[in-house]
């Protein structure tokens, strides 16, 4: 095979030597011949033409060519690109946005050689024309995280007016001028009397809003339904007040405007006869006596009346207290209150079991400490109050309508067209709506929205005082949305970071070394309760055998104490002969003692709300307090609640406790021995 190829290789070689002299051989006779005709100047271009129209005329030439490179006639390079049909490349750009995008190739001009036999391409690259420039695609602005925490609340909430805690306007005692209180000349003076001369933030906003300037329909506003409103604002800041004086004026008195001066005149009342006009519900027996005294005071010479249902007296005294009449049906109601304040259980009974007794005439319900009341599903108690307050539905009272001639004064304008008098319905029949304002107040008001639906709000307007701060009013509202609560400005608060096994020692440290007294001190339970007191008063009976200490008063103040005890206990404590009262949650919301300069949470609170009640017993109505936490594992919470940098961590050291060691293990000893012996 080898020696056959090395042959034909051999012949292809000669084949290529021979033709090759043959070509040479011609074209040195050419030469010859052009040598002879030419002439001696001129026509060299023309012997360059003819040389040249040979070189690519010439048969043999071409055959030459043929024959000596048959197949490398087009080399690689030749090819190139010119040779090759263009490709249509795809190209494939990424956007920002992850999507892929096809583009047309780049422009390229190909065209077609006009001699098809030759069949080649001819590709004309032009240079390429710059694109326009398209913006590249920008993601939009990220919205803040507030701005997206807000998204989906209820639009009431996001428009929360935010009020500075620091804002107060003084009260003028005398003189037609309110000096923007919105208060009668009566009230100031009263409140002068009392020693209360300026209005405090969260009152400086509401008085205007619930007292209003329009002196007719003060009592019924029943074809101009009024916003209900909900109040946040932190404790000890007047919360009270801002219901009580709109109460007071709203029923007592009736005002006009003189040269753009409020007139007020009791005489104008539109009060003719009395009807329930106010009601307010809190959630115990405690806060219903402190709400009373309150409008006692500020009430003084109004000729208002109020009442209270608790459950403290009997239900038949209670009757008798509240009602005028009980024996004949009234579809108007009777009421010997104009104001009734009330916990939801009795208030229930009464709605159920007390005849003529109604919630027609009601212009304001007041739902104190909301966020507690609404997490009581007692009886239903808050869906019963609120269809008491609605007109209700033709037949759906059993009670037969009798035709009642002249207009009765004693039906309110809701109740009207249950009266079968003769009225003249027309298509601009107004359906008359219920006259009360809804009006909400905590420190920790809850946001929950499902509870808040639940109270069938009218168009509520929002009171949030908290600190401005220097960012967005959204955060604002993120705050009030994820339930930071605002605490008053004169509160210390401490942590000290202990064992359980280390809180009695570390208490007692508390109260004789750094004079914790006027204390409200917090427990777990009515049973720990007891137990800190009795091993207190175990040491404080050691101390004094070893020494001179002065002897403190502590009390316990539980539900395992009877009514009139819890009652007497606090009187005392109030008074200041209790210097420190061991309690439960039971008195953790509301009381106002204005003397507690110290809270000490004994047991840390399950929960923020707790904590925040809590620690609010002191540092009230801009009066300096400290608060004390013992725990080991507190910090979280706080955390949560982007509260944790409010907070002073301390450690009581070993050696401060040594002094009181012994006269505390004592105690402890007692302590056993009397749980050994019960
Ligand atoms: N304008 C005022 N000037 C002086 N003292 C005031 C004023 N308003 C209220 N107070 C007093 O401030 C104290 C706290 O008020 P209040 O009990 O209404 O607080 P609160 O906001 O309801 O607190 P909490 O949330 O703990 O119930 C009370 O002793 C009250 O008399």
């Amino acid at each position: 095979m080898a020696a056959e190829s090395s042959t034909s290789i051999a012949a292809s070689t000669k084949a290529k030597t021979k033709a090759k002299k043959r070509y040479l051989r011609r074209k040195k006779e050419r030469r010859k011949v052009r040598e002879k005709q030419k002439p001696s100047a001129t026509g060299t271009s023309k012997v360059d033409e003819l040389e040249e129209s040979d070189e690519s005329d010439d048969g043999d030439d071409q055959d030459y060519r043929k024959e000596d490179v048959p197949v490398q006639s087009i080399t690689q390079e030749d090819v190139g690109t010119e040779s090759r049909p263009p490709k249509r490349r795809k190209t494939t750009e990424v956007s920002l946005a992850g999507t892929k995008n096809e583009v047309e190739p780049l422009n390229e001009d190909v065209t077609m050689d006009e001699t098809e036999e030759t069949a080649r391409v001819v590709v004309h690259r032009t240079p390429t024309p710059s694109l326009p420039i398209f913006p590249l695609p920008a993601l939009p602005n990220a919205p803040s995280k507030s701005a997206l925490a807000i998204q989906g609340l209820d639009k009431a909430l996001i428009d929360a007016e935010i009020v500075d805690p620091d804002v107060v306007i003084p009260i003028p005692a005398e003189g037609p001028d309110d000096g923007g209180s919105w208060l009668s000349e009566k009230m100031r003076k009263r409140l002068h009397e009392s020693g209360i001369t300026e209005l405090f933030a969260v009152q400086t906003s509401l008085l205007p809003f619930l007292i209003p300037s329009n002196p007719q329909h003060r009592l019924y506003l029943s074809y101009q339904p009024i916003r209900d409103v909900c109040v946040s604002a932190p404790t000890g800041s007047g919360k009270t007040m801002a219901y009580v004086l709109p109460i007071i004026e709203v029923i007592t008195l009736r005002s006009y405007f003189v040269a753009g001066l409020r007139i007020t005149n009791q005489m104008l009342s539109s009060r003719v006869v009395t009807h329930l006009r106010a009601l307010i519900v809190l959630p115990t027996r405690d806060l219903v006596t402190q709400v009373r005294e309150t409008f006692e005071v500020l009430g003084k010479g109004r000729g208002l009346k109020v009442g209270t249902a608790t459950g403290q007296h009997s239900f038949a005294h209670e009757q008798a207290q509240l009602m005028n009449e009980l024996s004949s049906s009234l579809l108007g109601g009777s009421s010997k209150v104009d104001v009734l304040i009330c916990t939801p259980g009795r208030l229930i009974d009464h709605l159920n079991g007390t005849p003529n007794f109604t919630l027609q005439h009601l212009r304001f319900l007041v739902i104190d400490e909301a966020d507690r009341l609404l997490a009581q599903s007692f009886q239903d108690w808050l869906a019963q109050v609120l269809s008491a307050t609605r007109m209700p539905a033709i037949n759906a009272d059993p009670r037969p309508l009798r035709p009642l001639y002249p207009r009765p004064d004693a039906v309110a304008p809701n109740m009207l067209p249950r009266i079968p008098y003769p009225h003249l319905p027309t298509f601009l029949t107004e359906v008359p709506e219920s006259s009360c304002q809804k009006l909400l107040f905590s420190a920790t008001l809850t946001r929950d929205p499902g509870k808040i639906a639940a109270l069938q709000l009218r168009d509520p307007k929002y009171f949030v005082v908290q600190k401005r701060k220097e960012t967005a009013d959204e955060d604002h509202v993120l705050d009030v949305v994820m339930e930071k609560f605002s605490m008053p400005s004169t509160l210390q608060e401490n942590m000290i970071v202990c064992e359980s096994s280390q809180k009695p020692l570390t208490f007692l440290h508390l109260v004789f070394a750094q004079n914790v007294t006027d204390a409200l001190v917090f427990t777990k339970s009515a049973e720990s309760t007891t137990r800190l007191v009795r091993l207190f008063d175990f040491f404080q009976a050691e101390q004094t055998t070893h020494g001179d200490k002065p002897t403190l008063s502590v009390r316990a103040y539980s539900s395992d104490l009877p009514i009139g005890e819890r009652k007497a206990i606090l009187e005392q404590f109030r008074a200041q002969q209790i210097h420190i009262l061991v309690c439960s949650d039971l008195i953790s919301r509301g009381i106002d003692i204005s003397h507690v300069s110290h809270v000490v949470s004994y047991d840390a609170p399950v929960d923020m709300r707790k904590y925040v009640h809590r620690v609010g017993r002191t540092a009230r109505a801009g009066r300096a307090g400290c608060a004390w936490t013992l725990a080991r594992y507190f910090k979280n919470m706080l955390k949560e609640a982007d509260h944790f940098q409010q907070i002073k961590r301390l450690r009581v050291s070993e050696k401060d406790l040594t002094a009181l060691t012994p006269a505390y293990e004592a105690a402890l000893r007692h302590l056993k021995d009397v749980y050994t012996r019960s």
